[in-house]
């Protein structure tokens, strides 16, 4: 028998190098060759969806995801000065619905996800869910961001598209 072909999309990390390299989620993942980390924007195959923690769409199992799934990882004092530049680019912005991070430095706290974490909800969200898994069993800190959010991302991944997400996240909320 052939063997069987794993659920896999393509995960992108634009780094823009304002981490405490040895914290880094992105780094982490790229040393385990889990995602492709680029220094350059340009380089990053266009298309693909951007986690945009700022953009008026929500990712959704409706989303085209062909082309896979970009984190800018930069510093969160950044971020509103670097996501606007990114609009030229050719890439679909979109922000994840209301989770919780489990990582030490935001333990609690709704929406502030690490790079790793954001990767792990978009791929639970669109279906790829041992990928999901996968990245997070790096970290020790990553079981437990299954384990509070795991209502809400298996609701978020029954839904249908972008406004039912918002209506899962505001009856959550
Ligand atoms: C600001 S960086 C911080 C990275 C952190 N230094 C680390 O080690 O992982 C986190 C990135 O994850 C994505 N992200 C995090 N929370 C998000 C949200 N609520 N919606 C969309 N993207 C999000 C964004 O691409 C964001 O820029």
């Amino acid at each position: 028998m052939p063997p069987i072909a794993k659920k896999h999309l393509k995960l992108y990390l634009y780094h823009a190098d304002q981490c405490h390299p040895k914290k880094c989620t992105g780094k982490k993942l790229a040393r385990f060759d889990l995602i492709n980390l680029y220094k350059n924007v340009n380089r990053i195959p266009a298309g693909s969806i951007l986690l945009d923690p700022m953009a008026e769409k929500a990712i959704s199992p409706a989303d085209n995801i062909t082309k896979g799934i970009t984190v800018l990882d930069c510093s969160w004092q950044k971020v509103e000065e670097i996501f606007p530049l990114l609009q030229k680019k050719r890439m679909q912005h979109r922000a994840l619905p209301f989770l919780v991070a489990a990582n030490p430095v935001n333990f609690g706290r709704p929406f502030r996800l690490t790079s790793g974490e954001a990767f792990a909800a978009a791929l639970y969200i669109l279906g790829y869910k041992e990928q999901a898994e996968e990245l997070l069993s790096k970290f020790k800190w990553g079981k437990t961001f299954f384990d509070l959010n795991k209502q809400l991302l298996e609701e978020y991944s029954s839904a249908r598209d972008s406004s039912e997400i918002i209506k899962i996240q505001e009856e959550y909320i």
